[in-house]
């Protein structure tokens, strides 16, 4: 049962409405009760253990019931001749697809010629995301990212789908996890490290570089003092930008060659080459390096060809990059907003660090607050806010016919948003994960939050992602208090990933404080 707790307290941090991206158009389609740091309990799981081997319930749990909503399926209001919704969306994307379920389980909108299907549901979503063979991977946003990512396991379509899982399932496995903590721990202190007391900090920027750089150092650790990986982190970010462009503009468009355009095209084929140089060379010599592809060229029996590693790297970089910086700026800022959440969390930070100046691997599970304030963040702010699948059969959902070719929509952000999930939802409230933890997202499709999407076709790098935010976040606090430069301009924009925009943040360090 979704029990998420009423929040109590000052009132909470209003958002101000998300700046509307008008590439959207184009295709698709308080104070909050911290807790105390001897309050918290042991929930936390350790972060290099697995989660549940599928995605499925846990046993005992149930989903949630008493959710009023409108039954049945109808249009959402307000389409206009032509343009249909466009213009809500444009507007106040998030605020639309947020106020969908009052329209029913099921809701058609329109932008444009294109057509899709909201699920607004727990239950129905639920069903979606269990059913891959049947909402499989497809349409118009899949077809834009396949040509950026290639055939790889986030892109690929239900009959490819199960082999590739398989086979790059080993750079998720547990026992890789602590290598990938140490490395992560490295590149947050060389970032960091640059810092100076008082200084203004583009916090995105700098996160971006620590995840590019994470994402590298764990594939081909053996090469990085090679020139050829020298340019590396900066073409993956951006790349890993330009996809999340690139899936939400129409290919007509994509091919004007503005700037930014040239130099994304540079940087993929500056990447994609540098990419197929290493892996010749670990062909070669046959050495294991101990990194990721290392592990991945090993593999016997069924392997990975040329390019399905390429398209596995570009992959594991993309899913890497991104994501995982949204969030840690996301995180720092709203912790720089409460000095209650902010002073717990440094107590915790302090306490389990005690005489070292950095946490590692081994700290994960102890740092509980800390995760719960990610939970909290992947609530209000997951990156994936909305993802699409495609009805390869005619099915039925919630009683209805769906025929083949329909495009389907969840939205994290929608289900995240609702207030009978999550009461006072829009407060940024960690304490509403004091006695879950981790829990509801390791559940992976525990419909209440679901900033990772969960069955077959969930995350492979939640795991990752969590540790590296983790890390970040603590040994970030360890050292620095991050005060907001002007939080009165911070919002979210919500292009095909939901990120924050005019973030600044000063870095003031806590050794001088008194
Ligand atoms: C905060 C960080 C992250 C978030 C919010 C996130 C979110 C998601 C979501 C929502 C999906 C499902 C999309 C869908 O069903 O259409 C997904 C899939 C995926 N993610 Fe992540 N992700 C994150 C980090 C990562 C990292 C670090 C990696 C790899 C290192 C990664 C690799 C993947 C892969 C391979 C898939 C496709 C799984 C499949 O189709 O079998 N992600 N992610």
């Amino acid at each position: 049962m979704a029990t998420a707790r009423t929040a109590t307290g000052s009132p909470a941090v209003a958002l101000r409405p998300p700046r509307a991206c008008p590439r959207l158009f184009s295709t698709c389609p308080g104070s909050p009760r911290p807790a105390a740091l001897r309050d918290l309990g042991p929930q936390g799981r350790p972060m290099g253990s697995p989660g549940p081997a599928t995605a499925d319930y846990l046993p005992g749990d149930t989903m949630p019931t008493a959710i009023p909503r409108t039954p049945g399926r109808n249009p959402a209001p307000g389409a206009l001749p032509l343009l249909g919704h466009a213009a809500s969306m444009l507007r106040d994307p998030l605020g639309f697809f947020a106020g969908l379920p009052a329209h029913g389980e099921l809701v058609d909108i329109k932008m444009g010629p294109f057509k899709a299907l909201v699920v607004t549901t727990p239950e129905l979503i639920h069903q979606v995301l269990m059913d891959d063979r049947t909402f499989d991977k497809g349409g118009a946003v899949y077809e834009r990212t396949r040509e950026v990512l290639g055939d790889g396991v986030v892109t690929c379509p239900y009959k490819e789908h199960r082999r590739l899982r398989r086979l790059a399932q080993p750079a998720f496995s547990p026992a890789r996890h602590a290598s990938y903590s140490r490395i992560m721990c490295e590149q947050i202190a060389r970032v960091t490290e640059t810092w100076s007391d008082g200084q203004e900090i583009d916090i995105l920027t700098d996160m971006t570089t620590v995840a590019a750089r994470t994402g590298v150092a764990a594939f081909f650790a053996g090469h990085l003092s090679s020139p050829s990986l020298a340019k590396t982190p900066k073409d993956l970010a951006t790349v890993s930008r330009g996809v999340y462009r690139r899936m939400i503009v129409p290919a007509p468009l994509d091919k004007i060659p503005t700037p930014g355009k040239r130099r994304y095209d540079r940087s993929r084929a500056r990447l994609r080459s540098t990419i197929g140089g290493v892996i010749a060379d670990y062909r070669r010599t046959g050495e294991d390096h101990g990194d990721l592809l290392s592990m991945l060229l090993a593999t016997t029996g069924d392997t990975l060809t040329d390019t399905e590693l390429n398209d596995a790297a570009i992959t594991f970089f993309f899913g890497a990059t991104d994501t995982i910086a949204i969030t840690i700026s996301w995180a720092l800022h709203r912790v720089s907003m409460d000095r209650r959440i902010e002073e717990a969390l440094h107590r915790e930070v302090d306490t389990v660090l005690g005489d070292r100046t950095a946490a590692g691997h081994d700290d994960l599970e102890h740092l509980v607050l800390t995760q719960q304030i990610i939970t909290e963040t992947l609530r209000l702010y997951p990156p994936v806010w909305i993802f699409t699948r495609e009805v390869s059969t005619d099915t039925r959902l919630g009683g209805h016919h769906i025929p083949a070719g329909t495009d389907v929509v969840i939205s994290p952000y929608l289900l995240h948003h609702s207030a009978e999930l999550h009461p006072d939802p829009e407060r940024f409230d960690p304490s509403r994960w004091e006695t879950k933890g981790l829990e509801p997202i390791r559940r992976n499709v525990l419909p209440e939050i679901l900033p990772f999407g969960g069955g077959a076709r969930g995350c492979m790098g939640e795991t990752f992602a969590i540790n590296e935010i983790t890390l970040a976040l603590a040994n970030i606090s360890a050292r620095w208090r991050m005060r907001a430069v002007d939080s009165a301009a911070v919002r979210p924009t919500s292009g095909a990933i939901l990120g924050p925009s005019g973030l600044r943040l000063r870095a003031v360090a806590r050794d001088t404080e008194t």
